[in-house]
């Protein structure tokens, strides 16, 4: 049986998005208020699904508490409450976009599952706005 299991977690972060090839002019007028040099937090709100098949032997696709647990020690301990572009490693030369984030977020997860597994994240940096990448 081919089926998904989901686990949603949570960090708050700040970000200020930039490029530094361009002027501060082309920058604001790109990015506006979300390019503030003073940075501004989000809220995110991260879903992160796991497909394949079930175990027989358990029933479980995956044990949800080896996700969950996954997720705290490689995502949230790394990004909860940190200044993403100057606290966060992989986004010294990449744009902290929600795009950007899901996709650090998708390849720090891919390498710790096995991979019989199929991943997707899904990621809020509000209410109303997301993203979702599933690695292509
Ligand atoms: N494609 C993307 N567009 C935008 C991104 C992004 O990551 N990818 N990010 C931003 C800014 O981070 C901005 O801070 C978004 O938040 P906000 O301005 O609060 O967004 P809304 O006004 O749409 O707020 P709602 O509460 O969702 O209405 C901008 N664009
Ligand atoms: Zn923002």
């Amino acid at each position: 049986m081919y089926i998904s299991v989901f686990r949603k977690a949570h960090f708050n972060a700040a970000h200020r998005l930039h490029n530094p090839n361009w002027s501060a002019t082309k920058n604001e007028a790109i990015f506006g208020l979300c390019n503030n040099p003073h940075y501004h937090g989000h809220n995110y709100e991260l879903e992160v699904k796991v497909s394949g098949e079930v175990d027989p032997e358990t029933g479980y696709l995956i044990d949800l508490k080896l996700l969950s647990d996954l997720i705290r020690d490689h995502i949230e301990a790394k990004l909860d409450h940190k200044n993403l572009n100057l606290q966060v490693e992989e986004f010294q030369n990449l744009n902290p976009t929600a795009e950007n984030i899901a996709y650090v977020i998708w390849h720090i997860l891919r390498k710790k599952l096995d991979e019989k597994y199929d991943l997707m994240v899904r990621l809020y940096e509000t209410p109303r706005n997301y993203v979702e990448y599933e690695g292509k």
